[in-house]
């Protein structure tokens, strides 16, 4: 179970990441024992990567100077074989985002790229209806637009929605389950990527790492599901990674 070993490694994972989840992930990633340090001030987050097992770039509040931040921390983390996960939040919403992608997959080489299939549609130019940070509607062939998309990049690829499909290009993989109460609060998806960040410091085969990462997310979605209150759903999240990734075993005061 990947949560678990996550929980073994204590992985520091630098997030350059969105101002309206930035706690809903750190708090995500304590409760799976990993150690999460937001920055994003260009002047120093070479040396913040530095000390990192893993580095998280999202889009989702993007601004000039948060794009240089990533830009700077993005090839300091290649140059120090840090992974790189890659979350295009809304990219398809505005042209500057747009850019921005173009940019920071040029310069930057990333090892996963975590999206819906809505900014996957965008990363691979195909028509597609979005809003926002929504994932929208469209008609793509998934596995073929995610597998180009990882050859191109030389990337592992992620896509969640109601199945959630992997790929390194090749490779093929689908995760179900979890419930739909997960569109439904801000973060998860985001939450994920910085999970995954996590999940590529360890040991053994990344793809697989990341297969059974997203399987736990899944029954994770499945536990907190078991109130069906939205008020409290977040919270229900980080019960249950907590839960998963000490094996099962319920918190209590030693
Ligand atoms: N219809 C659905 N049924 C069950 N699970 C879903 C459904 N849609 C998404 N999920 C799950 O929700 C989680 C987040 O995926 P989603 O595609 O919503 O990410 P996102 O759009 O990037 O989210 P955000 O931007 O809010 O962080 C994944 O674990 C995914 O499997
Ligand atoms: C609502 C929202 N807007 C920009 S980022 C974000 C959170 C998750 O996508």
């Amino acid at each position: 179970m990947t949560l678990s070993s996550i929980r073994k490694k204590n992985p520091l994972v630098h997030c350059i990441t969105n101002y309206v989840v930035a706690n809903f992930t750190a708090n995500g990633l304590l409760a799976t024992g990993a150690s999460p340090v937001m920055a994003d001030e260009m002047e120093e987050v070479e040396e913040m990567v530095s000390i990192a097992n893993g580095l998280l770039i999202n889009l989702g509040t993007v601004n000039v100077r948060t794009l240089e931040s990533m830009m700077i921390a993005g090839k300091k983390a290649n140059e120090l074989n840090i992974p790189v996960v890659l979350d295009p939040v809304g990219v398809g919403a505005t042209k500057y985002r747009q850019r921005a992608i173009k940019d920071i997959l040029e310069k930057v080489n990333v090892q996963l790229i975590r999206c819906n299939m809505g900014e996957l549609a965008t990363i691979a130019e195909v028509e597609w209806q979005g809003r926002g940070v929504d994932s929208g509607n469209g008609d793509m062939d998934l596995p073929t637009v995610a597998k180009q998309v990882a050859i191109k990049y030389n990337c592992l690829v992620a896509v969640t929605g109601s199945k959630d499909f992997l790929t390194d290009g090749y490779l093929e993989y689908w995760t179900v389950g979890g419930h739909e109460l997960m569109t439904q609060v801000t973060g998860t998806g985001c939450l994920l990527s910085a999970l995954s960040a996590a999940a590529l410091t360890l040991e053994g085969n990344p793809l697989s790492n990341l297969c059974e990462l997203f399987m736990d997310y899944k029954r994770v979605a499945e536990l907190a599901s078991d109130h069906l209150l939205l008020g409290t759903f977040q919270e229900e999240i980080i019960n249950s990674i907590h839960l998963l990734s000490r094996g099962g075993k319920q918190w209590t005061l030693s």
